[in-house]
């Protein structure tokens, strides 16, 4: 199956990333996901990282507001700051607290180094940069999970991480994926230029990109070893 279509910026990033957006998007823990073989303390663990991961994602997308130049670029990343607090957090609220896991715990697990280098790159790169740069860091994550989320719903054999599945494969996930495609192409060219690809820019914006995307593959191993 094709990849959904999420923009023009973020169809030639993600062909630029090459092989460590495979290494991301077809790693032994999405394939676990996919056929129901990953170990569930595995899937646990993760999570609560993920939860972390996402308290800090929500600031990274925060600052994306405070970069903001026009009042259509702030109510996208508002949008999105919303999207990850109020929705896709729930799905990590939810399972953990099905396992036992409580709210007050899972605000209080010890952040993992792989998670923390992850974070800390995408909030570096937007401190120091523009827009441009921070969604070139942001955008792994976002439409990564939503092509994840894509091909598993297509291609799942177990049900035994569906609600997972059905979070990224949904709706709302992907409209996020989509006016994230929209943001950073309208970002680029307010910027850059309608032709962002030729600027000078342009490279330092794909090895942006392509390092948040080995920080999710790091991200992933971390998952596999609690
Ligand atoms: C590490 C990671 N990357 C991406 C996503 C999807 N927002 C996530 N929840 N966690």
């Amino acid at each position: 199956m094709s990849a959904p279509d999420y923009g023009h910026a973020f169809g030639l990033m993600r062909a630029a990333a090459g092989q460590p957006w495979r290494d991301y998007t077809r790693h032994a823990f999405v394939e676990g996901i996919k056929d129901g073989s990953l170990p569930h303390d595995a899937f646990l663990h993760y999570l609560r990282q993920d939860y972390v991961f996402l308290i800090h994602f929500a600031r990274a997308w925060a600052l994306a507001v405070v970069k903001g130049q026009t009042h259509a670029e702030m109510l996208a990343a508002v949008g999105t700051v919303n999207a990850l607090v109020a929705e896709e957090m729930q799905l990590h609220i939810g399972v953990c607290e099905a396992a036992g896991i409580s709210k007050d715990a899972l605000f209080a697990t010890p952040e993992r180094p792989e998670n923390l280098a992850y974070t800390r790159f995408v909030l570096e790169t937007g401190y120091s940069g523009d827009l441009a740069d921070l969604l070139a860091a942001l955008a792994p994550c976002v439409m990564g999970y939503g092509e994840i989320g894509t091909r598993l719903a297509a291609e799942a054999t177990s049900d035994r991480y569906r609600d997972w599945i059905d979070t990224y494969a949904g709706a709302e996930y992907q409209a996020a994926c989509k006016a994230a495609g929209e943001l950073m192409d309208q970002a680029l060219t307010r910027r850059i230029g309608a032709d962002f690809e030729a600027s000078p820019r342009w490279e330092r914006l794909c090895r942006t990109f392509c390092t948040a995307t080995e920080l999710e593959v790091g991200f992933w191993q971390m998952g596999l070893t609690p």
